[in-house]
């Protein structure tokens, strides 16, 4: 049975889309990708310059991946300098997808929701295909798809700190407010039980970048990813069992004693 996220129209086997930054070196950047089946690809111009980067093999991986290229807009703190870094990647990159970031604390790198807001809604009537990486506050996103984002990337927790799912709360009640909206855990993830974990709830996707890319092997964990957004989507398929707070024998027995049941047994 196919199970396709689908997102702005385009189909994808992979629920797991991936960072390209921090790794060791460019070719493990690229055998860490392929291990994580990952389809979708986030990259910065910003912390990535092709006209400064030594090592070109950064650059033909990403081309020769294969993968949807998705840019981002990571370090940008107003919505000028994030307009300006989209426009520079849609040419470079070829592509009008973006994963926007409009930070407003240096701290804990937060989105900032009101530059976020701002600069969708700009960048949505330029064309591109906006992706925001955003708060878990259900009016902001609300706002988010007001001007016309179809997808939604709110966060688990501050980018880089692997913290995993920080507020379920609020992560439950976007789910469920906003059940019919693409919705991609991006950041904070730090362990694949955590990613498995947001495809059980729901979610359709999770991003992350650090959690494998720092990992002493990351090639071993971009696999280790793979397979918990597997099994949690296939969990989340499945059904997951309701929880609840007394117990119930997961062995039922027969309104009679087990010497009776026994010797009943044995009569048959
Ligand atoms: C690469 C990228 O886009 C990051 O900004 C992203 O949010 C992933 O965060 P982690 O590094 O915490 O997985």
């Amino acid at each position: 049975m196919s199970d396709l996220l689908t997102l702005y129209g385009k189909t994808f086997n992979s629920r797991l889309l991936v960072g390209t930054a921090l790794y060791p070196s460019p070719a493990i950047m690229r055998e860490s990708v392929q291990a994580s089946a990952s389809e979708i690809i986030t990259l910065s111009l910003r912390r990535q310059n092709p006209a400064q980067q030594q090592d070109n093999r950064f650059w033909d991986y990403i081309r020769e991946s294969g993968c949807q290229l998705l840019p981002n807009t990571a370090g940008c703190k107003s919505p000028r300098e994030a307009v300006e870094l989209a426009k520079m990647s849609q040419e470079i990159f070829q592509t009008d997808w973006l994963k926007l970031e409009v930070i407003g604390d240096d701290y804990n790198l937060q989105p900032d929701p009101f530059g976020l807001v701002e600069t969708a809604r700009e960048l949505i009537q330029l064309g591109f295909k906006v992706l925001p990486y955003c708060t878990d506050d259900l009016v902001l996103c609300r706002k988010l798809l007001d001007v016309g984002c179809e997808v939604l990337m709110p966060w688990g927790a501050p980018i880089g700190t692997g913290q995993g799912l920080l507020n379920k709360y609020n992560l439950q009640t976007l789910r469920e407010r906003l059940s019919d909206v693409p919705l991609i855990i991006d950041a904070g993830i730090g362990a694949p039980s955590q990613a498995a974990e947001a495809l059980e709830m729901g979610f359709d996707a999770v991003l992350l970048n650090t959690a494998i890319a720092k990992a002493q092997d990351p090639v071993l964990m971009a696999n280790a990813f793979k397979l918990a957004v597997e099994s949690g989507r296939a969990a989340f398929n499945a059904g997951l069992m309701l929880r609840r707070q007394t117990a119930s024998p997961s062995t039922p027995t027969l309104d009679m004693p087990f010497w009776q049941q026994a010797e009943s047994i044995l009569q048959d």
